[in-house]
């Protein structure tokens, strides 16, 4: 606990697929809490000192794995944190447990046209930097769809206000986090 004995604080892990809004909800739902934001993505870019897609050509995709293991397991704070997960990061063995073992999971879900307007405009994804990026989102969620269902409360956001999808998880976050601290 991070605040106040009356206010449990258990992390927050958001997962689920590239552009379903992690980084950009939990940021805005953080500075709402007053917790601290984290985003595996970007702690790991600033302690390798390379963009993600250099990572992914030079070291390849498993060391990019290994490092979000190590993120989740021994690179974060153990409360008071809004963490964006990397969108592939809760696909790995083992991962999904660790995570609910820690805090209050939430998968963030969207439907594949919209995944594919909402990272068009940047190519800072390896996984989608293919000829076919609408044919590679279908795959890849069509592969990833039982560990995201697995990870955690799923909230779906395709035609959703961003300011809808952020009082829903707020809403769920206060009761879960009260739910996780009886437990814990
Ligand atoms: N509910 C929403 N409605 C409209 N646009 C949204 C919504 N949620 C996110 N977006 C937009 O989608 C884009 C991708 O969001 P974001 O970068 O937060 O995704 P992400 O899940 O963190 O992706 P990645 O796994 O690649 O890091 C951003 O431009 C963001 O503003
Ligand atoms: O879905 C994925 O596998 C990825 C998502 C991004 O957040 C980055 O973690 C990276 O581009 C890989
Ligand atoms: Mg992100």
């Amino acid at each position: 606990m991070s605040r106040s004995c009356k206010t449990p604080r258990p992390n927050l892990y958001l997962v689920g697929f590239m552009g379903t809004g992690k980084t950009t909800v939990g940021r805005t739902l953080a500075r709402r809490l007053r917790m601290e934001f984290i985003d595996s993505d970007h702690v790991i870019e600033e302690q390798a000192g390379q963009p993600i897609p250099e990572i992914f050509a030079e070291k390849g995709e498993a060391h990019f794995r290994g490092l979000e293991r190590a993120f989740i397991e021994s690179g974060h704070p153990a409360s008071g944190c809004i963490v964006a997960c990397g969108g592939g990061l809760v696909t790995q063995p083992g991962m999904a447990e660790a995570l609910r073992a820690r805090g209050v999971v939430v998968c963030l879900f969207a439907s594949p046209k919209t995944i594919l307007k909402r990272t068009s405009s940047n190519s800072n994804r390896p996984l989608l930097n293919v000829p076919d990026p609408e044919g590679r989102i279908r795959e890849l969620l069509a592969q990833r769809e039982p560990a995201y269902l697995n990870a955690g409360t799923c909230i779906y956001t395709d035609e959703r206000p961003f300011a809808d999808v952020i009082s829903h998880l707020e809403r769920f976050y206060r009761r879960a986090a009260n739910e996780y601290a009886r437990k814990h």
